[in-house]
């Protein structure tokens, strides 16, 4: 089944609230909520404290994309905010499959997420333990970037790593970039600029369709 994430990085903040409510009355999966800290990538966004300001606006899963620097220093923060699934960076921190066992330790899903130039290779020996594998089809840190086509390489390749793993695209995700991304392999479509630039509920129900 495809799972729509909109991304509230292209939300509206002076209104996060309503924004997340009305996401998830237009038809959502889960929350996508991106954590940036000015170091791992060149933006700086939102912590603990505005996650768990929004936490009683909606049930749907709370996925919590860290874009920062060893983030194995704040798991336990973003559980007591609210996270349901958390995403690390392979690139972000020296001990990969101990952050994987801390965020798993502190009774929540985990996710690791690999930038375009980082190869499929180094969630080799990681993979058994995971929920989720993002591939960022943009460099992170904004949104409303293009789409990187050799992402769908790499689903593929995720794929023959573990064929029964949820597969979660982020960045540059449209009704014109979804179709070769589910082709490959992928299920589950973070999705910023698209939604939030547009009629929320048809914008969905298009990257449905
Ligand atoms: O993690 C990131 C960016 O680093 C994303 O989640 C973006 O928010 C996706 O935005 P669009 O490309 O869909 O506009
Ligand atoms: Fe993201």
């Amino acid at each position: 089944m495809i799972k729509v994430a909109p991304s509230i990085l292209s939300a509206d903040f002076s209104k996060l609230g309503e924004e997340v409510a009305a996401i998830t009355k237009a038809g959502a999966d889960m929350v996508h909520i991106d954590v940036m800290d000015g170091i791992f990538v060149p933006n700086i966004t939102f912590g603990p404290a505005v996650i768990k300001s929004i936490r009683d606006k909606t049930d749907l899963c709370f996925d919590v994309h860290l874009m920062i620097d060893s983030p194995e220093r704040y798991i336990q923060n973003f559980v007591d905010a609210g996270a349901d699934l958390i995403t690390v960076h392979a690139e972000a921190t020296t001990h990969l499959h101990r952050t994987i066992q801390a965020i798993k330790a502190a009774g929540v899903k985990a996710a690791v997420s690999l930038n375009p130039a980082t190869p499929v290779e180094a969630l080799k020996y990681v993979i058994d333990e995971l929920d989720m594998v993002l591939l960022m089809s943009v460099n992170p840190g904004f949104g409303g970037q293009k789409f990187i086509p050799s992402t769908l390489k790499k689903i593929r390749e995720v794929k023959e790593l573990r064929s029964d793993i949820d597969i979660q695209i982020d960045g540059g995700i449209t009704h014109e970039t979804i179709g070769e991304c589910i082709e490959a392999g992928a299920n589950i479509f973070v999705a910023g600029s698209y939604v939030f630039s547009g009629d929320y509920e048809e914008r969905i129900k298009n990257l449905k369709k």
